[in-house]
């Protein structure tokens, strides 16, 4: 085994109402880790004409303070407050995906919420990406990078071979921004590209995976795994887990 399986629910797909319960549940069924996807709102839409003015004053003051970020993916999901509610809850590892555009104003609260790993994007950190993941370690997270469908593999080879490196590659298989859309097949070849360069690091593979798709990104290499609506929509999500993790196992070069 060169790398190890890590088979991540993403708990996007999931019952925020009961989200500790939904946490045990993915463990006891035998995920490795909890994906976690922080996105910000890209846009509001507000009638003024029919709304109090307290609350016009409250709305404007948040949109202003969504719009210092929020135009990275057009969704509004969990933040680190959720976190550290769930880290009560368990002691998983909890694989925080941020899509948002300032990944750098986040990360000390992910830390101290209790986040196990930090993924940010490649497409908002091209300046600052070596003091990002030089904070991400110090606040004891584990640093990761992500692209999107439409980004070059070649842009993260700096961070992976930077001297503070990044320890996962995600390769998004969608469009960021929803749970529930069609696998990307031709992403495939940034994972190939990848796993030849780097035997040994832990790539990602994230949208759309489950039973018709995990065989190709595991032959492609890929040996983390992000499930959302195939593991929490099956009547047994321990058997999609079990053959996520079994193809990854399967398709692993033996040493
Ligand atoms: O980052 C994202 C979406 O932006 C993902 O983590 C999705 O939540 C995966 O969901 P499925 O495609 O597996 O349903
Ligand atoms: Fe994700």
């Amino acid at each position: 085994m060169v790398v190890s399986p890590k088979i991540a629910p993403s708990m996007l797909s999931s019952d925020f109402a009961n989200l500790a319960a939904e946490a045990k549940r993915m463990v006891d069924l035998g995920a490795d880790w909890l994906h976690m996807d922080i996105m910000k709102l890209s846009f509001v839409v507000i009638d003024l004409n029919d709304t109090e003015p307290f609350l016009v004053s409250y709305l404007l003051t948040s949109l202003l303070f969504h719009l210092q970020d929020g135009h990275f993916v057009p969704n509004l999901t969990i933040g680190a407050p959720v976190i550290e509610s769930l880290r009560k809850h368990t002691s998983a590892y909890l694989d925080c995906h941020l899509m948002v555009t300032n990944p750098m104003d986040y990360v000390e609260q992910m830390g101290k919420a209790g986040a196990s790993g930090f993924t940010f994007h490649v497409e908002v950190a091209k300046e600052n990406w070596q003091e990002l993941v030089s904070k991400i370690k110090s606040a004891g997270m584990r640093p990761g990078v992500a692209l999107k469908p439409g980004t070059p593999v070649e842009e993260v080879y700096p961070l992976v071979e930077g001297e503070t490196p990044v320890e996962m590659v995600l390769v998004m298989t969608v469009e960021p921004g929803f749970g529930g859309q069609k696998f990307m097949p031709n992403m495939m070849d940034k994972v190939r590209a990848l796993r030849q360069k780097y035997p040994t690091l832990d790539i990602e593979v994230d949208g759309g995976l489950g039973p018709s798709t995990i065989e190709a990104a595991a032959a492609a290499g890929a040996n983390c795994i992000v499930a959302g609506s195939s593991v929490f929509g099956a009547p047994e999500s321990g058997k999609v887990i079990s053959l996520l993790r079994t193809s990854v196992e399967k398709a692993q070069p033996t040493t």
